[in-house]
């Protein structure tokens, strides 16, 4: 834990573009509860490829005898191909068991960073969010992740088997012939720094074009969260325009770094190809061995083992770029498992009763000024408390206060005494059933989307529920009934019976505290009446606290808090307030005229 503490402002990019070097920390530290499979994997792709070198060691070796000019006996010949079929049995054996480690990493460690990264999600504050968008966390949760799929169970053996070639292919021809070696290696050489020339600025461009992948793919999903928005009111150009820049970034960067590299590349796809070594060994050979320098026996080997040699320069700078990729994928998942999560108390409490207060709470979304400022009130438990006021006066704010979506700047609020961060979690939200305007249906059956709120319900406990909530009715004339899946856009539900169907989640939680936000505005009248019908269902024996639109839903409330610019302004029942003849008294009969 105190580890994790650390590490975090090593990875948080909100402090900053983090450096390779903190990539690479990240990724070692997210490698590392699998280093023994990663390792083992390496290792055995080290040796397969290292043994998959002996087939054409021993053909050279063969080669080699028969134009020697000394006896060849029949007996070595023999040894030289037990070698070679050992060798390409034992690659394929190596390599076999490398992917099987490999892939055995990649599915323990990709499944312990998913759980952990629901779990981290679960717990940083909804603010969060509310700043890096759906589309950022969508690219943590599917292309940081392939790229660590990618990565554990594929670059970084292959790699290492590409190096593991190139070097033990030298050493051998070493062994054969040390001038022809060094040609070999100097051309090896020029491949490798021409690549690196091609390459030079590979890490910033790449790094520019992830992040604008990020970007294109983080505007997509928020094109596609919006697109009730765009359909009804044909705004999809200004929607798209920031896809639309997200492309447009991606283009520009893919074409400086063509046009930066188009003669290094071309240069280094030259040098690199088989083509180039034979002919500069080929040429070589002859001339040394017209010269007398070289035995034909000792060319053979370099035209067998050495032209194989530049194919492996290829997944070796693969296998570096998706190195590269997944350092910044680690990074990137790093940096949301570290993100600040809602602190909880060291010694919970449980509340005994169910009052809600407000004790001088001031809050603000931004360091500079407060959205709700020195607000203080009391909810005595089973009494309805209405927030009223003007819009962006704060009423949603202080719904948002009591589960802890944020926490408050100043001052407490408690339950039953309590301070709310003085409760688990778990026990502060199962304390209180949440109705507001988003209405969330999970891609589930009717069933389970009225379950979640209570997962030990039986299938009693849900009809009751459904039949408080007035939404029975419609569920039995659906498709499959309680077993019809809905969609979290196209339920097939209207508005009215989406919200019933929330209502009668929240009866079924049970929950002391009901905090809700009357959201009847763009209801029909029948379904009005039903969603009205549905939430006194809600509401009986609770604390409730109401976010108010509509003040003749709240006359009958034990108290109504008004609100104006973060400031409660008045306070009272409805009557009180009517005869106080200020802020309540004039919204009441600007809602009479309409
Ligand atoms: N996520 C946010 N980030 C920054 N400022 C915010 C955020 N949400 C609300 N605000 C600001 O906080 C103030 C209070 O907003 P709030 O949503 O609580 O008002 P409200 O009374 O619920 O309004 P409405 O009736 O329109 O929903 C406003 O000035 C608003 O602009």
């Amino acid at each position: 834990m105190q580890q994790r503490e650390n590490n975090k402002s090593e990875t948080s990019t909100s402090k900053g573009k983090p450096t390779e070097l903190m990539q690479a920390k990240a990724l070692n530290r997210l490698l590392w509860p699998v280093r023994k499979y990663v390792i083992g994997g390496c290792l055995l792709a080290l040796v397969g490829s290292a043994v998959g070198l002996a087939p054409y060691i021993a053909i050279a070796e063969i080669a080699r005898m028969i134009y020697s000019l000394e006896e060849v006996s029949r007996q070595s010949i023999w040894s030289w191909v037990a070698v070679g079929i050992c060798g390409a049995t034992l690659r394929l054996v190596f390599l076999f068991f490398s992917s099987q480690l490999g892939h055995t990493a990649d599915a323990e460690i990709l499944y312990n960073i998913r759980v952990r990264l629901v779990q981290r999600l679960g717990a940083i504050p909804l603010g969060w969010f509310r700043q890096n968008g759906s589309g950022a966390i969508k690219k943590v949760m599917t292309t940081d992740l392939e790229e660590m799929h990618q990565l554990i169970a594929h670059a970084l053996r292959e790699m290492i088997g590409a190096l593991t070639v190139v070097l033990v292919g030298v050493s051998y021809l070493w062994t054969v012939n040390s001038l022809m070696t060094l040609l070999s290696i100097s051309v090896l050489s020029v491949m490798y720094i021409s690549f690196k020339i091609a390459m030079r600025s590979a890490t910033t461009h790449m790094n520019r074009l992830l992040v604008a992948e990020g970007k294109i793919s983080a505007s997509a999903v928020e094109y596609a969260d919006g697109i009730t928005v765009v359909k009804t009111f044909g705004v999809g150009g200004r929607l798209l325009a920031r896809f639309d820049a997200a492309i447009k970034e991606y283009a520009k960067a893919m074409q400086v770094w063509v046009s930066e590299t188009k003669y290094s590349s071309a240069i280094a796809r030259l040098f690199a190809s088989e083509a180039t070594l034979l002919g500069v060994i080929v040429i070589a050979g002859i001339l040394l061995i017209n010269r007398g320098i070289l035995p034909v026996a000792e060319f053979l080997p370099f035209l067998i083992v050495g032209i194989g040699l530049p194919t492996s320069l290829v997944p070796a700078v693969h296998g570096s770029q998706g190195l590269r990729k997944g350092r910044l994928s680690a990074s990137n998942i790093e940096n949301i498992l570290t993100q600040d999560i809602i602190p909880e108390g060291n010694y919970p409490k449980d509340p005994e009763e169910y009052a809600v207060a407000f004790h001088n709470v001031s809050f603000g979304y931004s360091n500079q000024q407060y959205a709700v400022q020195d607000i203080s009130f009391r909810c005595p438990q089973g009494t309805v408390t209405a927030l009223v006021g003007p819009s962006g006066s704060g009423k949603s704010t202080l719904a948002h206060l009591i589960p802890r979506f944020y926490d408050v700047g100043k001052g407490n609020i408690t339950i039953g005494g309590i301070d709310i961060r003085q409760m688990t979690s778990e026990k502060l939200l199962g304390s209180m059933s949440l109705v507001f305007q988003d209405v969330v249906l999970l891609r589930d059956t009717v069933r389970e989307n009225i379950r979640v709120a209570n997962p030990k319900a039986s299938e009693q406990d849900i009809i009751s529920a459904a039949k408080a909530a007035y939404i029975h009715e419609v569920i039995k004339r659906l498709p499959q009934g309680y077993d019809t899946v809905l969609g979290t856009a196209s339920s097939g539900l209207s508005g009215g019976e989406r919200q019933r169907l929330t209502i009668a989640r929240a009866i079924l939680s049970n929950a002391p505290i009901v905090v809700l936000d009357e959201a009847t505005a763009s209801l029909d009248p029948d379904n009005e009446i039903l969603v009205q019908l549905a939430l006194s269902s809600l509401v009986k024996n609770k604390t409730v606290i109401m976010i108010a639109h509509r003040l003749y839903t709240v006359t009958n409330a034990d108290q109504i808090i008004v609100l104006q610019t973060g400031k409660i302004v008045e306070h009272g029942t409805h009557q009180q307030l009517l005869n106080n003849r200020s802020l309540y008294f004039s919204m009441w009969q600007a809602q009479q005229i309409k």
